[in-house]
């Protein structure tokens, strides 16, 4: 069993905090993406994990095999615990066998049982990670996107219990990026590798991850799904961290929010508010879609016109004024766009989110 427990744990530079009382659970085989902005205390949590840094308060386990506390913390070769850097920094003067093979016993001796034990894994993972021909290779004779393939095969080589990956696609370019993350999720999956990814990119954590920590200023905002963390944010800077949002001022009646885009029906945040209590209202741009059908006068729409739109292929955002004043965005598939200065009936196609004005 290889689940990774960590419990109220928190790690203090000095007097600055590293991570505050952080706790959550990394079930058997799941990828859990580690989101926040700069700063907030991703590395430190990995750090902490990997035995690099003692902790303050809390604990971190494998399963039943307490690792870290504040009055002892089992050395990082002895963890079970691999890393795959930002960076590949693979070792310059050996191959990429080598490499991969830096981990295992018996490469001293080449020849002998263990020595081709250690070749059959070499091999085995090289084939894993795509980079069968190339095991000959010197690391300087690698496209960043096969280094990062190679500390990938040296991390999972010795089987750790748990995998941290520290933002390993963040050097490489938007095409290989995406493909490369997406094959090593499928990897880890396929492995059964229970995996921590830290990013600061909220669209590599909400498609890749099974769970999605949210932290910030040393502090765990939220852990869910990814569809949790983006349809239900547990703060309205959760809210504005995970995605794009449409923020509009309004009032509280019967499970609705009056506002510009009419009555929208919507779920309140963290708080209970008072019928006629001020709220601010939040959608995601894709919750409002233009609605033909929709009557004029009726409660639950708007009438707008498109001032702008931004194309992205897949979809597009349109920037629309409506006509009681303020101005939303929307996306909207991009099949039938319509064009600038459109007028259209707009409409919230799902309840929305209320915050505490
Ligand atoms: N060695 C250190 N000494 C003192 N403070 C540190 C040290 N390392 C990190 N910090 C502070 O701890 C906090 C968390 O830093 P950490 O590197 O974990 O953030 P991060 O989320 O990984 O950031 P980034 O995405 O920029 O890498 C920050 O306020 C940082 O300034």
């Amino acid at each position: 069993m290889s689940e990774l427990v960590v419990e109220n744990a928190s790690v203090d530079y000095g007097s600055t905090v590293g991570v505050a009382d952080v706790s959550l659970r990394v079930n058997s085989g799941e990828l859990v993406a580690v989101l926040g902005p700069s700063g907030c205390g991703k590395t430190t949590l990995l750090l902490a994990i990997a035995g690099l840094l003692p902790l303050s308060a809390g604990r971190i386990a494998v399963g039943d095999r307490g690792l870290s506390s504040p009055s002892g913390t089992v050395p990082p070769e002895k963890r079970g615990v691999g890393w795959v850097p930002q960076e590949a920094s693979l070792f310059p003067h050996l191959s990429v066998g080598d490499n991969i093979g830096f981990a295992l016993s018996g490469g001293a001796r080449r020849g002998g049982a263990r020595g081709r034990e250690r070749s059959a894994r070499i091999a085995e993972l090289a084939e894993l990670v795509g980079l069968e021909g190339l095991v000959g290779r010197a690391p300087n004779q690698l496209s960043g996107g096969q280094a990062q393939r190679v500390a990938l095969a040296r991390a999972l080589a010795p089987r750790p219990d748990v995998l941290l990956l520290d933002e390993p696609f963040a050097a490489l370019d938007t095409q290989l990026r995406v493909g490369l993350r997406r094959e090593v999720a499928e990897l880890l999956r396929e492995q059964g590798t229970t995996s921590l990814l830290v990013t600061h990119d909220q669209e590599e954590a909400l498609t890749l991850a099974d769970r999605v920590a949210v932290i910030r200023d040393g502090r765990l905002e939220q852990f869910g799904t990814p569809e949790e963390v983006y349809q239900q944010p547990a703060s309205d800077w959760v809210a504005r961290f995970v995605g794009d949002v449409v923020e509009l001022e309004g009032e509280w009646r019967h499970g609705r929010v009056s506002c510009a885009l009419g009555a929208v029906e919507a779920a309140a945040v963290g708080f209970t508010p008072r019928d006629g209590e001020r709220v601010r209202l939040m959608l995601r741009p894709e919750w409002i879609v233009p609605r033909p059908d929709l009557l004029a006068r009726a409660a639950a729409g708007a009438d707008a016109r498109v001032s702008g739109i931004s194309y992205a292929g897949h979809d597009a955002m349109l920037t629309c004024d409506l006509v009681t004043g303020p101005r939303v965005r929307m996306r909207l598939p991009a099949v039938e766009l319509p064009q600038v200065g459109e007028e259209l009936r707009l409409a919230v196609q799902r309840p929305g989110l209320a915050f505490a004005a």
